[in-house]
Protein backbone atom coordinates (compact mmCIF):
# COMPACT_ATOMS: atom_id res chain seq x y z
CA UNK A 1 0.00 0.00 0.00
CA UNK A 2 1.60 3.47 -0.86
CA UNK A 3 2.85 5.36 2.20
CA UNK A 4 1.09 8.39 1.52
CA UNK A 5 3.85 10.91 3.00
CA UNK A 6 6.25 9.95 0.83
CA UNK A 7 4.49 8.56 -2.67
CA UNK A 8 1.57 9.62 -4.75
CA UNK A 9 -1.53 7.64 -4.30
CA UNK A 10 -2.11 4.28 -6.29
CA UNK A 11 -5.61 4.57 -8.27
CA UNK A 12 -6.72 1.35 -9.84
CA UNK A 13 -8.58 1.81 -12.93
CA UNK A 14 -11.37 -0.73 -13.89
CA UNK A 15 -13.19 -0.64 -17.00
CA UNK A 16 -13.39 -2.48 -20.57
CA UNK A 17 -13.86 1.28 -22.63
CA UNK A 18 -10.68 2.53 -23.46
CA UNK A 19 -11.56 5.82 -24.16
CA UNK A 20 -13.21 5.80 -20.30
CA UNK A 21 -9.75 4.48 -18.91
CA UNK A 22 -7.78 6.96 -21.18
CA UNK A 23 -10.38 10.09 -20.03
CA UNK A 24 -10.20 9.12 -16.42
CA UNK A 25 -6.30 8.35 -16.34
CA UNK A 26 -5.48 12.18 -17.54
CA UNK A 27 -7.69 13.77 -14.73
CA UNK A 28 -6.69 12.07 -11.96
CA UNK A 29 -2.90 11.88 -12.96
CA UNK A 30 -3.54 15.88 -12.98
CA UNK A 31 -3.40 15.61 -9.39
CA UNK A 32 -0.19 13.66 -9.37
CA UNK A 33 -2.06 10.41 -8.46
CA UNK A 34 -0.70 7.39 -9.92
CA UNK A 35 -2.89 5.54 -12.02
CA UNK A 36 -3.07 1.62 -13.33
CA UNK A 37 -5.59 0.61 -15.92
CA UNK A 38 -7.31 -2.75 -15.94
CA UNK A 39 -9.31 -3.76 -19.01
CA UNK A 40 -11.86 -5.82 -17.42
CA UNK A 41 -13.19 -7.55 -14.23
CA UNK A 42 -11.24 -10.78 -14.18
CA UNK A 43 -7.62 -8.13 -14.96
CA UNK A 44 -8.72 -5.91 -12.16
CA UNK A 45 -9.31 -8.52 -9.90
CA UNK A 46 -5.86 -9.95 -10.42
CA UNK A 47 -4.39 -7.09 -10.02
CA UNK A 48 -5.01 -6.56 -6.72
CA UNK A 49 -4.46 -10.36 -5.69
CA UNK A 50 -0.94 -9.91 -7.39
CA UNK A 51 -0.61 -6.31 -5.27
CA UNK A 52 0.71 -4.28 -3.87
CA UNK A 53 -2.63 -2.77 -3.23
CA UNK A 54 -4.25 0.03 -4.83
CA UNK A 55 -5.22 3.37 -2.20
CA UNK A 56 -8.67 3.66 -4.43
CA UNK A 57 -10.13 1.72 -6.98
CA UNK A 58 -12.57 3.30 -9.99
CA UNK A 59 -14.79 0.38 -10.70
CA UNK A 60 -17.22 -0.14 -13.85
CA UNK A 61 -20.40 -1.80 -13.24
CA UNK A 62 -21.12 -3.08 -16.37
CA UNK A 63 -18.64 -5.01 -18.29
CA UNK A 64 -19.00 -7.59 -20.54
CA UNK A 65 -17.24 -10.65 -18.85
CA UNK A 66 -17.11 -10.28 -15.06
CA UNK A 67 -19.60 -7.39 -13.69
CA UNK A 68 -18.11 -4.59 -11.57
CA UNK A 69 -20.44 -6.06 -8.45
CA UNK A 70 -18.96 -9.60 -9.16
CA UNK A 71 -15.70 -7.90 -9.23
CA UNK A 72 -16.27 -6.05 -5.72
CA UNK A 73 -17.13 -9.28 -4.40
CA UNK A 74 -13.83 -10.72 -5.38
CA UNK A 75 -11.98 -7.44 -4.49
CA UNK A 76 -13.12 -7.39 -0.96
CA UNK A 77 -12.40 -11.06 -0.12
CA UNK A 78 -8.82 -10.11 -1.15
CA UNK A 79 -9.08 -6.26 0.75
CA UNK A 80 -12.44 -6.25 2.66
CA UNK A 81 -11.13 -2.26 3.40
CA UNK A 82 -10.34 -2.00 -0.10
CA UNK A 83 -11.91 1.67 -1.21
CA UNK A 84 -14.30 1.43 -4.02
CA UNK A 85 -15.72 3.88 -6.58
CA UNK A 86 -18.23 2.49 -8.75
CA UNK A 87 -18.47 4.07 -12.03
CA UNK A 88 -22.31 4.11 -13.81
CA UNK A 89 -23.88 4.65 -17.18
CA UNK A 90 -27.17 3.89 -16.01
CA UNK A 91 -27.86 6.63 -13.12
CA UNK A 92 -30.89 4.58 -12.03
CA UNK A 93 -31.34 5.22 -8.00
CA UNK A 94 -31.13 1.37 -8.18
CA UNK A 95 -27.59 0.99 -9.19
CA UNK A 96 -26.57 3.85 -6.26
CA UNK A 97 -28.72 1.64 -3.49
CA UNK A 98 -26.92 -1.91 -4.70
CA UNK A 99 -23.42 0.15 -5.87
CA UNK A 100 -23.60 1.35 -1.90
CA UNK A 101 -24.54 -2.25 -0.35
CA UNK A 102 -22.25 -3.50 -2.13
CA UNK A 103 -20.22 -1.42 0.85
CA UNK A 104 -18.83 1.00 -2.34
CA UNK A 105 -17.18 4.20 -0.85
CA UNK A 106 -18.99 6.03 -3.96
CA UNK A 107 -20.62 6.18 -7.09
CA UNK A 108 -20.58 8.09 -10.10
CA UNK A 109 -22.41 8.24 -13.02
CA UNK A 110 -20.62 8.50 -16.64
CA UNK A 111 -20.17 11.54 -18.54
CA UNK A 112 -18.29 12.20 -15.95
CA UNK A 113 -17.57 15.48 -15.04
CA UNK A 114 -13.66 15.30 -13.87
CA UNK A 115 -14.16 18.31 -11.04
CA UNK A 116 -16.64 15.73 -9.26
CA UNK A 117 -14.12 12.85 -9.96
CA UNK A 118 -11.39 14.74 -8.41
CA UNK A 119 -13.87 15.52 -5.32
CA UNK A 120 -14.54 11.78 -5.07
CA UNK A 121 -10.96 10.66 -5.27
CA UNK A 122 -10.03 13.37 -2.70
CA UNK A 123 -12.71 12.48 -0.30
CA UNK A 124 -12.03 8.84 -0.66
CA UNK A 125 -8.12 8.97 0.06
CA UNK A 126 -8.88 11.33 2.99
CA UNK A 127 -11.27 8.65 4.09
CA UNK A 128 -8.52 6.35 3.70
CA UNK A 129 -6.02 8.31 5.51
CA UNK A 130 -8.10 9.26 8.53
CA UNK A 131 -8.64 5.24 9.00
CA UNK A 132 -4.91 4.45 8.87
CA UNK A 133 -4.72 6.80 10.91
CA UNK A 134 -6.36 4.84 13.96
CA UNK A 135 -4.07 2.48 13.85
CA UNK A 136 -4.12 2.55 18.00
CA UNK A 137 -7.51 2.40 19.06
CA UNK A 138 -7.72 0.68 22.31
CA UNK A 139 -11.43 0.04 23.37
CA UNK A 140 -11.99 0.67 26.69
CA UNK A 141 -14.13 -1.54 27.79
CA UNK A 142 -15.09 -5.10 26.71
CA UNK A 143 -18.91 -5.64 26.53
CA UNK A 144 -18.34 -9.08 27.91
CA UNK A 145 -17.90 -7.32 31.23
CA UNK A 146 -21.12 -5.19 31.51
CA UNK A 147 -23.74 -8.09 31.52
CA UNK A 148 -26.43 -5.26 33.25
CA UNK A 149 -25.55 -2.74 30.33
CA UNK A 150 -24.90 -0.04 32.74
CA UNK A 151 -21.84 1.38 31.69
CA UNK A 152 -19.84 4.18 33.13
CA UNK A 153 -16.97 4.47 36.07
CA UNK A 154 -17.47 8.50 35.86
CA UNK A 155 -17.42 9.55 40.06
CA UNK A 156 -21.58 10.15 39.32
CA UNK A 157 -22.24 6.39 38.31
CA UNK A 158 -19.84 4.86 40.90
CA UNK A 159 -22.69 6.82 43.51
CA UNK A 160 -25.16 5.53 41.17
CA UNK A 161 -23.95 1.81 41.54
CA UNK A 162 -23.19 2.44 45.42
CA UNK A 163 -26.58 3.17 45.96
CA UNK A 164 -27.96 0.28 43.27
CA UNK A 165 -26.05 -2.20 45.85
CA UNK A 166 -27.17 -0.42 49.06
CA UNK A 167 -31.46 -0.90 47.67
CA UNK A 168 -31.13 -4.10 46.78
CA UNK A 169 -31.07 -6.49 50.00
CA UNK A 170 -34.30 -4.53 51.19
CA UNK A 171 -37.68 -3.80 49.57
CA UNK A 172 -37.73 -0.15 49.96
CA UNK A 173 -39.30 1.64 47.41
CA UNK A 174 -36.96 3.50 45.22
CA UNK A 175 -37.76 6.52 42.80
CA UNK A 176 -35.34 7.12 39.67
CA UNK A 177 -35.56 10.88 38.45
CA UNK A 178 -33.35 12.00 35.17
CA UNK A 179 -33.76 13.00 32.43
CA UNK A 180 -35.21 11.13 29.27
CA UNK A 181 -32.72 8.52 27.69
CA UNK A 182 -30.56 8.48 30.80
CA UNK A 183 -30.84 4.71 31.91
CA UNK A 184 -33.67 4.54 34.70
CA UNK A 185 -35.03 1.66 33.29
CA UNK A 186 -32.08 -0.13 33.41
CA UNK A 187 -31.01 0.91 37.04
CA UNK A 188 -34.47 -0.12 37.90
CA UNK A 189 -33.62 -3.62 36.09
CA UNK A 190 -30.26 -3.65 37.52
CA UNK A 191 -32.05 -3.15 41.19
CA UNK A 192 -34.51 -6.29 40.70
CA UNK A 193 -31.87 -8.39 39.07
CA UNK A 194 -29.63 -8.08 42.19
CA UNK A 195 -32.70 -8.22 44.80
CA UNK A 196 -34.16 -11.70 45.99
CA UNK A 197 -37.04 -11.24 44.17
CA UNK A 198 -35.17 -11.70 41.12
CA UNK A 199 -36.79 -15.05 40.08
CA UNK A 200 -40.17 -13.48 40.02
CA UNK A 201 -41.41 -10.88 37.54
CA UNK A 202 -40.23 -7.62 36.35
CA UNK A 203 -43.09 -5.67 34.84
CA UNK A 204 -42.38 -1.85 33.33
CA UNK A 205 -45.30 0.26 33.07
CA UNK A 206 -45.08 3.23 31.07
CA UNK A 207 -48.18 5.40 32.69
CA UNK A 208 -47.91 8.38 30.09
CA UNK A 209 -48.63 5.75 26.92
CA UNK A 210 -51.89 4.99 28.77
CA UNK A 211 -54.62 6.69 28.22
CA UNK A 212 -55.73 7.94 31.99
CA UNK A 213 -59.34 5.82 31.67
CA UNK A 214 -57.59 2.42 30.62
CA UNK A 215 -54.48 2.71 33.36
CA UNK A 216 -56.56 1.56 36.20
CA UNK A 217 -57.38 -1.37 34.24
CA UNK A 218 -54.41 -2.45 33.36
CA UNK A 219 -52.37 -1.61 36.45
CA UNK A 220 -55.61 -3.74 38.38
CA UNK A 221 -57.20 -5.30 36.08
CA UNK A 222 -61.09 -5.61 35.39
CA UNK A 223 -63.69 -7.39 36.38
CA UNK A 224 -66.39 -8.99 33.06
CA UNK A 225 -68.52 -6.30 31.77
CA UNK A 226 -67.24 -3.31 34.22
CA UNK A 227 -67.27 -0.93 31.54
CA UNK A 228 -67.78 -0.85 27.73
CA UNK A 229 -65.67 -3.12 25.85
CA UNK A 230 -64.60 -5.27 29.41
CA UNK A 231 -66.13 -8.74 27.37
CA UNK A 232 -63.81 -10.82 30.34
CA UNK A 233 -62.66 -11.19 33.78
CA UNK A 234 -58.73 -9.56 33.04
CA UNK A 235 -55.98 -9.70 35.55
CA UNK A 236 -53.84 -6.63 36.20
CA UNK A 237 -50.25 -6.22 36.50
CA UNK A 238 -49.84 -5.45 39.81
CA UNK A 239 -51.81 -9.12 40.48
CA UNK A 240 -49.09 -10.61 37.38
CA UNK A 241 -46.32 -9.46 39.37
CA UNK A 242 -47.16 -11.17 42.45
CA UNK A 243 -43.76 -11.80 44.31
CA UNK A 244 -41.68 -9.53 41.83
CA UNK A 245 -41.14 -5.91 41.12
CA UNK A 246 -43.39 -3.20 38.79
CA UNK A 247 -41.65 -0.61 37.55
CA UNK A 248 -43.76 2.74 37.14
CA UNK A 249 -42.33 4.83 34.65
CA UNK A 250 -43.07 8.65 34.31
CA UNK A 251 -45.24 8.12 36.71
CA UNK A 252 -45.01 12.48 37.31
CA UNK A 253 -48.44 11.57 34.22
CA UNK A 254 -50.40 9.84 36.34
CA UNK A 255 -54.01 10.75 37.10
CA UNK A 256 -54.84 11.59 40.51
CA UNK A 257 -57.67 8.88 41.24
CA UNK A 258 -55.12 6.45 39.75
CA UNK A 259 -52.09 7.63 42.43
CA UNK A 260 -54.55 7.43 45.27
CA UNK A 261 -54.90 3.32 44.21
CA UNK A 262 -51.16 3.47 44.15
CA UNK A 263 -50.73 4.55 47.65
CA UNK A 264 -52.96 1.89 48.51
CA UNK A 265 -51.01 -0.61 47.30
CA UNK A 266 -48.34 0.67 48.74
CA UNK A 267 -49.59 1.07 52.51
CA UNK A 268 -51.83 -1.95 52.62
CA UNK A 269 -50.73 -4.42 50.19
CA UNK A 270 -53.67 -4.75 48.25
CA UNK A 271 -55.97 -3.88 45.02
CA UNK A 272 -59.05 -3.95 43.81
CA UNK A 273 -60.08 -4.98 40.11
CA UNK A 274 -62.05 -2.50 38.34
CA UNK A 275 -65.81 -3.13 38.71
CA UNK A 276 -65.32 -5.84 41.91
CA UNK A 277 -65.58 -5.74 45.34
CA UNK A 278 -63.65 -8.41 46.35
CA UNK A 279 -60.11 -6.92 48.08
CA UNK A 280 -56.88 -8.78 46.69
CA UNK A 281 -53.37 -9.21 48.73
CA UNK A 282 -50.42 -8.71 46.47
CA UNK A 283 -46.57 -8.64 47.34
CA UNK A 284 -45.45 -6.52 44.81
CA UNK A 285 -42.12 -4.20 45.11
CA UNK A 286 -42.44 -0.86 43.65
CA UNK A 287 -39.87 1.31 41.71
CA UNK A 288 -40.73 4.39 40.18
CA UNK A 289 -39.32 7.05 38.02
CA UNK A 290 -39.78 10.61 35.98
CA UNK A 291 -38.28 13.31 34.76
CA UNK A 292 -40.62 15.74 36.24
CA UNK A 293 -39.87 17.95 39.50
CA UNK A 294 -42.69 16.04 41.10
CA UNK A 295 -41.78 18.61 44.12
CA UNK A 296 -43.03 21.43 41.55
CA UNK A 297 -46.45 18.82 41.12
CA UNK A 298 -46.38 18.56 44.91
CA UNK A 299 -46.31 22.16 45.14
CA UNK A 300 -49.25 22.95 42.06
CA UNK A 301 -51.29 19.71 43.96
CA UNK A 302 -51.18 17.26 40.87
CA UNK A 303 -49.07 15.12 42.65
CA UNK A 304 -50.34 13.20 46.05
CA UNK A 305 -47.82 14.63 48.31
CA UNK A 306 -48.63 11.50 50.95
CA UNK A 307 -47.52 9.21 47.74
CA UNK A 308 -44.68 10.68 47.04
CA UNK A 309 -42.95 10.68 50.57
CA UNK A 310 -43.92 6.76 50.51
CA UNK A 311 -42.42 6.66 46.69
CA UNK A 312 -39.12 8.67 47.63
CA UNK A 313 -37.90 6.71 50.45
CA UNK A 314 -34.71 6.22 48.17
CA UNK A 315 -33.55 8.53 45.76
CA UNK A 316 -31.14 7.72 42.67
CA UNK A 317 -30.74 10.92 40.60
CA UNK A 318 -29.33 10.03 36.77
CA UNK A 319 -27.19 12.28 35.49
CA UNK A 320 -27.21 13.86 32.38
CA UNK A 321 -24.53 12.41 29.97
CA UNK A 322 -22.83 16.02 29.69
CA UNK A 323 -22.51 15.33 33.47
CA UNK A 324 -20.61 12.42 32.82
CA UNK A 325 -18.80 13.03 28.82
CA UNK A 326 -15.83 10.66 30.83
CA UNK A 327 -18.01 7.90 30.15
CA UNK A 328 -18.56 8.59 26.54
CA UNK A 329 -16.02 6.39 24.87
CA UNK A 330 -17.16 3.45 26.81
CA UNK A 331 -20.76 3.57 26.21
CA UNK A 332 -19.62 4.24 22.57
CA UNK A 333 -17.13 0.86 22.71
CA UNK A 334 -20.06 -0.93 24.40
CA UNK A 335 -22.70 -0.08 21.35
CA UNK A 336 -19.81 -0.90 18.95
CA UNK A 337 -19.23 -4.07 19.96
CA UNK A 338 -22.80 -4.95 20.71
CA UNK A 339 -23.43 -3.72 16.99
CA UNK A 340 -20.60 -5.95 15.78
CA UNK A 341 -21.79 -9.57 18.02
CA UNK A 342 -25.12 -8.61 16.08
CA UNK A 343 -23.55 -8.52 12.96
CA UNK A 344 -24.86 -5.17 12.21
CA UNK A 345 -21.95 -3.64 11.58
CA UNK A 346 -18.32 -4.05 11.14
CA UNK A 347 -16.76 -0.84 12.50
CA UNK A 348 -14.72 -1.15 15.28
CA UNK A 349 -12.66 1.68 16.24
CA UNK A 350 -13.70 5.62 15.96
CA UNK A 351 -11.11 8.13 15.35
CA UNK A 352 -9.82 10.52 17.52
CA UNK A 353 -11.81 13.47 16.24
CA UNK A 354 -14.84 12.00 15.52
CA UNK A 355 -14.47 11.34 19.32
CA UNK A 356 -13.41 14.52 20.36
CA UNK A 357 -16.72 15.68 18.72
CA UNK A 358 -18.71 13.15 20.70
CA UNK A 359 -17.68 14.30 23.96
CA UNK A 360 -18.15 17.43 23.56
CA UNK A 361 -21.68 17.56 22.13
CA UNK A 362 -24.26 18.19 24.95
CA UNK A 363 -26.33 14.95 24.60
CA UNK A 364 -29.70 16.51 24.90
CA UNK A 365 -31.35 13.30 24.58
CA UNK A 366 -28.69 11.15 26.72
CA UNK A 367 -27.57 7.59 26.76
CA UNK A 368 -30.59 6.37 24.13
CA UNK A 369 -29.28 9.20 22.10
CA UNK A 370 -25.11 8.40 21.67
CA UNK A 371 -26.66 4.90 21.23
CA UNK A 372 -28.73 5.79 17.88
CA UNK A 373 -25.31 7.84 16.68
CA UNK A 374 -23.13 5.37 17.25
CA UNK A 375 -25.62 3.05 15.17
CA UNK A 376 -26.47 5.96 12.41
CA UNK A 377 -22.86 6.44 11.96
CA UNK A 378 -21.65 2.39 11.96
CA UNK A 379 -24.03 1.85 9.09
CA UNK A 380 -22.67 5.13 7.02
CA UNK A 381 -19.17 4.35 7.63
CA UNK A 382 -17.01 2.83 5.34
CA UNK A 383 -14.10 0.46 6.77
CA UNK A 384 -14.11 -0.55 10.13
CA UNK A 385 -13.65 3.35 11.26
CA UNK A 386 -16.13 6.08 12.31
CA UNK A 387 -14.48 8.91 11.06
CA UNK A 388 -15.77 12.16 11.79
CA UNK A 389 -17.87 12.55 8.34
CA UNK A 390 -19.91 9.84 9.30
CA UNK A 391 -21.37 11.50 12.31
CA UNK A 392 -24.81 12.84 12.25
CA UNK A 393 -24.86 16.61 10.23
CA UNK A 394 -26.46 17.55 13.27
CA UNK A 395 -23.73 16.22 15.90
CA UNK A 396 -21.09 17.80 14.25
CA UNK A 397 -22.49 21.24 13.33
CA UNK A 398 -24.16 21.68 17.05
CA UNK A 399 -21.07 21.37 18.17
CA UNK A 400 -19.08 23.36 15.52
CA UNK A 401 -16.00 23.78 13.53
CA UNK A 402 -13.24 24.11 15.52
CA UNK A 403 -11.97 20.31 15.50
CA UNK A 404 -8.96 20.84 12.62
CA UNK A 405 -8.67 18.88 9.35
CA UNK A 406 -5.85 16.44 9.96
CA UNK A 407 -5.24 15.40 6.23
CA UNK A 408 -5.58 16.44 2.74
CA UNK A 409 -4.65 14.63 -0.61
CA UNK A 410 -1.77 17.03 -1.46
CA UNK A 411 -0.08 16.90 2.04
CA UNK A 412 -0.93 14.07 3.83
CA UNK A 413 0.85 14.47 7.01
CA UNK A 414 2.79 11.77 8.60
CA UNK A 415 1.02 9.37 11.46
CA UNK A 416 2.59 11.44 14.42
CA UNK A 417 1.33 14.94 12.99
CA UNK A 418 -2.50 13.17 12.69
CA UNK A 419 -2.15 12.34 16.49
CA UNK A 420 -0.88 15.42 17.78
CA UNK A 421 -3.68 17.21 15.87
CA UNK A 422 -5.89 14.86 17.13
CA UNK A 423 -4.98 15.28 20.60
CA UNK A 424 -5.12 19.11 20.50
CA UNK A 425 -8.52 18.92 19.42
CA UNK A 426 -9.44 16.47 22.11
CA UNK A 427 -8.15 19.04 24.45
CA UNK A 428 -10.44 22.25 22.43
CA UNK A 429 -13.48 19.74 23.12
CA UNK A 430 -12.68 20.05 26.94
CA UNK A 431 -11.84 23.28 27.15
CA UNK A 432 -14.80 23.76 25.87
CA UNK A 433 -16.99 21.28 27.78
CA UNK A 434 -15.36 23.80 31.23
CA UNK A 435 -15.98 26.94 29.61
CA UNK A 436 -19.82 25.28 28.47
CA UNK A 437 -20.09 24.46 32.16
CA UNK A 438 -18.83 27.72 33.29
CA UNK A 439 -21.11 29.81 31.05
CA UNK A 440 -24.29 28.00 32.00
CA UNK A 441 -23.38 28.37 36.04
CA UNK A 442 -22.62 24.21 36.20
CA UNK A 443 -19.66 23.36 38.34
CA UNK A 444 -16.71 22.89 36.04
CA UNK A 445 -14.61 19.90 35.54
CA UNK A 446 -14.08 18.24 38.43
CA UNK A 447 -10.85 16.36 39.59
CA UNK A 448 -11.84 13.33 38.70
CA UNK A 449 -12.80 14.32 34.96
CA UNK A 450 -9.54 16.52 34.57
CA UNK A 451 -7.76 13.07 35.27
CA UNK A 452 -10.23 11.06 33.11
CA UNK A 453 -9.35 13.69 30.62
CA UNK A 454 -5.29 13.65 31.08
CA UNK A 455 -5.15 9.67 31.31
CA UNK A 456 -6.78 9.29 27.96
CA UNK A 457 -5.11 12.75 26.13
CA UNK A 458 -1.69 11.44 27.79
CA UNK A 459 -2.25 7.97 27.06
CA UNK A 460 -1.88 8.68 23.04
CA UNK A 461 1.20 10.11 23.46
CA UNK A 462 5.17 8.65 23.35
CA UNK A 463 6.25 10.04 26.83
CA UNK A 464 5.55 7.65 29.74
CA UNK A 465 2.35 9.13 31.38
CA UNK A 466 4.16 9.27 35.11
CA UNK A 467 7.05 11.49 33.84
CA UNK A 468 4.79 13.72 31.83
CA UNK A 469 2.55 14.26 34.71
CA UNK A 470 6.01 15.11 37.19
CA UNK A 471 7.77 17.67 35.02
CA UNK A 472 3.95 19.36 34.73
CA UNK A 473 3.73 19.10 37.98
CA UNK A 474 6.96 20.21 38.94
CA UNK A 475 6.86 23.49 36.82
CA UNK A 476 3.70 24.53 38.46
CA UNK A 477 4.39 24.09 41.68
CA UNK A 478 7.78 25.80 41.39
CA UNK A 479 6.16 28.71 39.48
CA UNK A 480 3.30 28.57 42.03
CA UNK A 481 6.18 29.29 44.59
CA UNK A 482 8.32 31.33 42.98
CA UNK A 483 11.14 29.33 42.50
CA UNK A 484 11.39 28.13 46.41
CA UNK A 485 12.95 25.12 46.24
CA UNK A 486 12.21 23.95 49.88
CA UNK A 487 8.52 25.19 49.26
CA UNK A 488 7.91 23.36 46.22
CA UNK A 489 8.81 20.27 47.89
CA UNK A 490 7.18 20.35 50.75
CA UNK A 491 3.95 20.75 48.55
CA UNK A 492 5.05 17.98 46.18
CA UNK A 493 6.00 15.02 49.09
CA UNK A 494 9.88 15.18 48.24
CA UNK A 495 12.87 16.23 49.65
CA UNK A 496 14.33 18.90 48.47
CA UNK A 497 17.77 17.11 46.96
CA UNK A 498 15.24 14.92 45.50
CA UNK A 499 13.58 17.93 43.78
CA UNK A 500 16.98 19.12 42.65
CA UNK A 501 17.92 15.79 41.23
CA UNK A 502 14.74 15.26 39.29
CA UNK A 503 14.61 19.47 37.94
CA UNK A 504 18.00 18.32 36.54
CA UNK A 505 16.94 14.61 35.23
CA UNK A 506 14.01 16.90 33.37
CA UNK A 507 16.14 19.01 32.12
CA UNK A 508 13.83 22.20 33.66
CA UNK A 509 15.43 25.41 34.45
CA UNK A 510 14.43 27.44 37.48
N1 LIG B 1 -25.02 3.62 31.38
C1 LIG B 1 -25.47 3.07 30.26
N2 LIG B 1 -24.70 2.25 29.57
C2 LIG B 1 -25.14 1.69 28.42
N3 LIG B 1 -26.36 1.89 27.90
C3 LIG B 1 -27.19 2.69 28.56
C4 LIG B 1 -26.79 3.33 29.77
N4 LIG B 1 -27.81 4.09 30.20
C5 LIG B 1 -28.80 3.94 29.31
N5 LIG B 1 -28.44 3.11 28.32
C6 LIG B 1 -29.25 2.75 27.15
O1 LIG B 1 -29.96 3.92 26.75
C7 LIG B 1 -31.29 3.63 26.39
C8 LIG B 1 -32.23 4.41 27.29
O2 LIG B 1 -32.17 3.87 28.61
P1 LIG B 1 -33.47 3.80 29.55
O3 LIG B 1 -34.67 3.40 28.77
O4 LIG B 1 -33.12 3.00 30.73
O5 LIG B 1 -33.57 5.35 29.90
P2 LIG B 1 -34.74 6.10 30.70
O6 LIG B 1 -34.07 7.12 31.52
O7 LIG B 1 -35.61 5.08 31.38
O8 LIG B 1 -35.52 6.79 29.50
P3 LIG B 1 -37.05 7.38 29.52
O9 LIG B 1 -37.12 8.42 30.60
O10 LIG B 1 -37.17 8.00 28.16
O11 LIG B 1 -37.94 6.21 29.74
C9 LIG B 1 -31.46 2.13 26.53
O12 LIG B 1 -31.26 1.52 25.28
C10 LIG B 1 -30.34 1.73 27.48
O13 LIG B 1 -29.92 0.41 27.22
Amino acid sequence: MTDLATKPPTILVIDDDAEVRYSLGRVLSSKKYQVIEAASGELGVAAVKKGPLPDLIFLDIRMSGMSGIEALQHIRSVNPKQLVVLMTAFGTAQTAIEAMKYGAFDYIMKPFDPAKVLTIAENALKAHADMRAVVNYKPTINSDDYKEGIVGSSPVMQDVFKVIGQVTASDVTVMITGESGTGKELVARSIWKHSHRAAKPFIAVNCAAIPDNLIESELFGHEKGSFTGAANQRLGKFELCDGGTIFLDEIGDMALATQTKILRVLQQGEIQRVGGTETIKVDVRILAATNKDLEEMVKAKTFREDLYYRLNVVRIRMPALRERVADVPQILDFCLQNLLKQKKTRVSKVSPEALAVLTRYRWPGNVRELENVVYRSAVIAQGDTILLKDLPAEVRETVGGIVPTVTTVDSAPPFETARVASAESAALATAQVVAESIASGEPALSIPHALDFLHRELSLQSEPILERLEREMIVRVLAATEGNLLKASERLGMTRATLRKRVDELGLKI
